[in-house]
C-alpha cells in the first residue's frame, strides 16, 4: 500500500527557502502518514527533498524537520524552547515541566527527579512494590494461554504508575476510567459541547487533579501513604521560591501520562520480539534461570546484562517517542542551513534511532550491540529518551521495571514448559504518533 499521502498535492513549494513535502490534505497535512507511516514519510522526505524539509502537522502547523543528526543537539541548545510543546497540548501538557523552559524547568524538575533516580527508587522500595504485580500478571498470561498484547501491558503499566502514586487499589477500576477520558484529550476536537471528549477529557482532569489534590493534602498531614507522591511534596515544599500546588499537580498528572503509553508500547514490542526470534527466547531464559528471582534493586540490575540488552535494543528499533516539537528563538546554524527565530521545530528521534550515520546495520535487531560494548552509555545511546534539559525523568524507573518484567516473565513461561508464539501479523497496525506502538491487536500465544 502507498503512503497515506495527498494525490491532489503534488506542487512543490518553499518556505524560508526550506522545500515542504508535497502530499498534505486540508486541515489535517500529513498526519495520516505521520501517525501510520513515519520511517517511510522520512525517509520519502529525505530522499527527495534532502535533510531539511517542512511537515505538515494539521491543526499544529507546519515543523521543519531535520533528520541530520546535528538536529538531535538542538535538544541541549540554550536557544530552543519546548514552549511549542504546551500550544500543541495545552490541556494535557499546560503548566507541565516537559513544557516549561529555563529557570521555570529547572525548579519544578529539581523538585520531582532525586525520587526517580536510582537511590530515590531503591528507598522508596518501588522494586519491591512492582516485582508481585509485574509477576501475578505474567502467570495470569500463563493461564490464559493466548493474550492481545498491547491492551495487556497497558493494564500493567497503569497499575504499575498507580502504585507508584500510592493509589488504593479498591480506587483503581474509578481511576482507569478517568485516565480514559483523560486520554480522549489528544485527540479531541475544540468544541466544548456536553457529551464530545473535549468536556468529557476536561472533567476528568478536574476528577484527577482533585484526587491528586487530596493525595498532596495526606502527605503533607503524614498519612500513612506509600509511593513517590510523599518525596515529591516534601521535595517541592522544601525548594526555593514559589511552587504553586497547580504546577505540584499538573506534573503529577504528567508523570502518569508520561509513564504509562511509553512503557505500555516497550513492553508490548519486547514480548513480540522476543516471541519472534526464538533465540533471544533461549538467551533470557538461560540468564532468568541464572538470577532465579525478579531483581528489586537497581544494583541487582548487572546481573542481567540480556535483558537489559532486550530493552535497549527493542526501544532502539521502536522508540515510543518519534517527534520532539521545539521552536527557535533565535537565528540558528542547523547543517548547511540558517533557521530564522521563531521556526517551529521537529527533531526525529525515530530516524536518528534507526539510522546508518549512528548504528551498524542500523535494522537488525542485535542484543550484541549492547552485550559486547566495553564503554559506558553515552546520550546518543539513550536518545530514545531524548537528551539535554528535558532527558526523560523516567528512565530509571524504565529500565527497572523493563528488566523486572523480563526475567518474571522467563522464569514464569519456563517453569511451565511454554515460550511466546507470535499469532498476528506484525508489519499491519502500527502506530507512530502521537506515541508509537504495535498494533492493538497483535496476539501472542504462550505454547
Ligand atoms: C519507554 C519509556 C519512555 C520513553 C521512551 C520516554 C521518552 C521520553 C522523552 C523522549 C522525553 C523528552 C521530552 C522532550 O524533550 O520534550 C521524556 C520526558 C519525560 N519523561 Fe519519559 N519516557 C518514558 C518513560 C517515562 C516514565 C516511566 C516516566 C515517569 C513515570 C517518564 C517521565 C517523563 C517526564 C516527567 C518527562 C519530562 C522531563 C522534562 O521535561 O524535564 N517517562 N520522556
Amino acid at each position: 500500500m502507498d503512503m497515506l499521502l495527498n494525490p491532489l498535492n503534488r506542487r512543490h513549494r518553499l518556505r524560508c527557502d526550506i522545500p515542504v513535502m508535497p502530499g498534505a490534505f486540508p486541515l489535517v497535512g500529513h498526519l495520516p502518514a505521520i501517525v501510520c507511516d513515519l520511517p517511510r514519510l522520512l525517509q520519502r522526505a529525505e530522499r527527495t527533498l534532502g535533510s531539511h524539509f517542512w511537515l505538515d502537522f494539521g491543526p499544529a502547523g507546519h515543523l521543519m524537520t531535520c533528520v541530520d543528526p546535528d538536529a538531535f543537539s538542538l535538544l541541549k541548545h540554550k536557544d530552543v524552547s519546548s514552549a511549542l510543546i504546551e500550544e500543541i497540548a495545552p490541556e494535557l501538557l499546560g503548566g507541565t515541566l516537559v513544557a516549561l523552559d529555563g529557570g521555570a524547568h529547572r525548579q519544578a524538575r529539581d523538585a520531582i527527579k532525586a525520587a526517580f533516580l536510582p537511590k530515590g527508587l531503591t528507598q522508596a522500595g518501588i522494586g519491591d512494590l512492582f516485582a508481585p504485580v509485574i509477576q501475578a500478571r505474567v502467570q495470569a498470561w500463563r493461564g490464559r494461554g493466548e493474550v492481545t498484547i498491547l491492551r495487556e501491558t497497558g493494564d500493567l503499566m497503569l497499575k504499575l504508575i498507580f502504585s507508584l502514586m500510592g493509589i488504593p487499589a479498591q480506587d483503581l477500576p474509578g481511576w482507569h476510567r478517568k485516565y480514559r477520558q483523560l486520554l480522549q484529550l489528544i485527540v479531541a476536537p475544540p468544541v466544548d459541547l456536553p457529551g464530545l471528549p473535549l468536556r468529557r477529557g476536561r472533567a476528568a482532569r478536574d476528577w484527577i487533579d482533585a484526587q491528586l489534590r487530596q493525595f498532596v493534602r495526606d502527605a503533607r498531614a503524614h498519612a500513612a501513604r506509600t509511593g513517590l507522591i510523599n518525596d515529591m511534596v516534601s521535595a517541592f515544599d522544601r525548594s526555593d521560591g514559589p511552587l504553586s500546588d497547580d504546577v505540584l499537580i499538573a506534573n503529577i498528572r504528567l508523570l502518569l501520562l508520561a509513564g504509562h503509553d511509553t512503557t505500555a508500547s516497550t513492553m508490548a514490542w519486547i514480548v513480540i520480539e522476543l516471541a519472534r526470534q526464538p533465540v533471544l527466547w533461549d538467551a533470557l531464559v538461560e540468564e532468568a534461570q541464572r538470577v532465579g528471582a525478579v531483581p528489586t534493586r537497581h544494583a541487582d540490575l548487572a546481573q542481567c546484562p540480556v535483558a537489559e540488552a532486550l530493552f535497549r535494543e527493542t526501544l532502539r528499533l521502536h522508540p515510543a517517542t518519534t517527534l520532539l516539537p521545539r521552536r527557535a528563538l533565535q537565528d540558528l546554524q542547523l547543517g548547511q542551513r540558517r533557521i530564522p527565530a521563531g521556526t517551529h521545530l521537529c527533531i526525529p528521534l525515530l530516524h536518528f534511532s534507526t539510522s546508518a550515520l549512528l548504528h551498524e546495520a542500523p535494522d537488525q535487531f542485535r542484543l550484541a550491540r549492547w552485550l559486547l560494548r566495553t564503554e559506558p552509555i553515552r546520550p546518543v545511546d539513550m536518545l530514545q529518551f531524548g537528551t539535554g534539559p528535558h532527558v526523560c525523568i523516567g528512565y530509571h524507573l524504565v529500565w527497572l521495571e523493563m528488566v523486572q518484567f523480563c526475567i518474571a516473565l522467563a522464569l514464569t513461561m519456563h517453569k511451565a514448559g511454554v515460550r511466546p508464539q507470535l499469532l498476528s501479523d506484525v508489519e499491519k497496525g502500527q502506530r507512530y504518533y502521537p506515541t508509537a506502538h504495535p498494533s492493538m491487536k497483535i496476539r501472542i500465544g504462550f505454547s
